[in-house]
């Protein structure tokens, strides 16, 4: 990536847009493209790649630049990061900083403390600190701090991943089947994808592998009543919807309206007509004490830290702190208990995160497990997995790390209702 002179400029208002991250960075970036309508699709392609870059080695960035500026931060990144030499940044620095970039050329990254190394704050590396040995915490921030594959998955109700395949092929798009999800293929460069043919025809959805394993998990039947309880935009919910060839019935439920507005489009696209979006004003809305003790599947997809998915979402390392995660905590506490009141003897529940910390994952599904011991117990998730041929076993719960699944970080664990009443 070698900037223009008028992209250099323009990538310098964007990292000020930006870097005070106010909000989530693509939101920012989507806003700054908007205010500047005059910038190209191949410029916003560069800039965002830029500050997303940018945003993924902050931390070292920032301890070679003595003077933290966008400017600063930019030429750092393009020196390091994208191989540029002082000849070729010369018509962007004056004496000192050709001084100072000779220096900083010279510094390498394995030098520097975990932290930096990592690109994790010292919050965080503490906390991981307790499960994780230093290595494993360098090779997941590493991982982490690259860019993500796009991942497809194919609307079974409308095509076949074969078929999928062949045509992405025909049309010279490298794609390739991803190794666990059946119906998952996993592109190798990034094209735009949502003019693509497949696309507007429903066929294909953008939704990382690790998404689509949480539909295999959870295994709903043609017929059945699911219950999404944090459905979102909907990604997983669609899933779900193709799972169970369009039959039955699935409520997906949100406090957003907004997230369950970007749903309409794709629930039209997917041609589901079994799928039911309805916001819900908390964990307790009437809608849901209605529907308990009804429900064949429930999806808990909770609201976390998302620090798994730092590959796409570099800045929430700094727009999340020990004291978000708390809140996260409780919230993750009453919604798992209320959804779970939704079950039908005999039914499942699949809690999961996109978070990498035991306090969001585990620890939440043991509270809940001691609190419910007569009415709860827990599936093994490899074993619910091998049943639909899925080779990955990492033991009852499910934990996906991008430096060794390739995917983003997920969590998940598998619930099951006995026969007696729920406390
Ligand atoms: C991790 S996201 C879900 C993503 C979604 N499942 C998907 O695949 O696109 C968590 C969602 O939980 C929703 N949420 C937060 N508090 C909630 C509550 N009390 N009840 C239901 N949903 C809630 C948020 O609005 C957010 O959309």
């Amino acid at each position: 990536m070698r900037p223009s002179p008028a992209q250099f400029d323009m990538t310098i208002a964007a990292i000020r847009t930006v870097l005070p991250l106010k909000a989530p960075a693509d939101a920012l970036l989507r806003q700054f493209f908007r205010e500047h309508p005059m910038i190209g699709q191949n410029d916003r392609a560069i800039i965002a790649e830029i500050v997303f870059g940018i945003l993924r080695h902050r931390i070292f960035l920032e301890c070679l630049t003595e003077k933290i500026t966008p400017h600063s931060l930019l030429l750092a990144y393009l020196a390091k990061f994208e191989g540029m030499n002082l000849r070729e940044l010369a018509t962007f620095i004056n004496d000192s900083e050709a001084k100072w970039l000779a220096r900083i050329k010279a510094i390498s990254s394995t030098s520097q403390s975990l932290t930096i190394q990592a690109e994790f704050p010292e919050w965080l590396v503490e906390k991981l600190q307790k499960f994780m040995s230093d290595n494993e915490i360098l090779e997941l921030g590493q991982a982490l701090q690259c860019p993500a594959p796009l991942d497809l998955r194919v609307n079974t109700l409308l095509a076949k991943q074969d078929e999928v395949l062949a045509t992405l092929n025909q049309q010279g798009i490298e794609a390739n089947a991803t190794p666990y999800s059946p119906i998952g293929i996993r592109l190798t460069g990034k094209p735009a994808i949502n003019k693509n043919p497949l696309f507007l025809s429903g066929k294909i959805e953008v939704q990382d592998e690790s998404s689509q394993i949480l539909g295999y998990l959870l295994a709903p039947r043609r017929g059945e009543m699911v219950v999404d309880f944090c459905a979102g935009a909907g990604g997983k919910a669609l899933m779900l919807g193709a799972l169970m060839h369009s039959q039955g019935r699935i409520y997906a439920f949100d406090i957003s309206e907004k997230r369950l507005n970007n749903l309409k489009p794709r629930l039209k696209r997917s041609g589901l007509s079994n799928l039911h979006p309805q916001r819900i004003n908390n964990e307790n809305d009437a809608r849901i004490k209605r529907l308990q003790g009804k429900i064949d599947r429930v999806l808990v997809d909770a609201p976390c830290s998302g620090l798994g998915t730092l590959r796409r979402n570099p800045d929430l390392k700094w727009r999340q702190s020990p004291q978000s995660i708390d809140e996260l905590k409780t919230k993750q506490t009453v919604i798992l208990t209320s959804a779970a009141k939704l079950l039908k003897p005999g039914g499942r529940l699949v809690y999961a995160t996109c978070s990498l910390l035991p306090e969001e994952n585990q620890e939440i599904i043991e509270h809940f497990l001691s609190e419910n011991a007569s009415c709860f117990t827990r599936l093994n998730c490899a074993h619910i997995l091998s049943q639909q041929n899925i080779p990955l076993d990492t033991g009852e719960y499910l934990q996906l790390f991008p430096n060794l699944h390739h995917t983003d970080g997920f969590f998940a664990a598998a619930l099951e209702r006995s026969k007696e009443n729920l406390a």
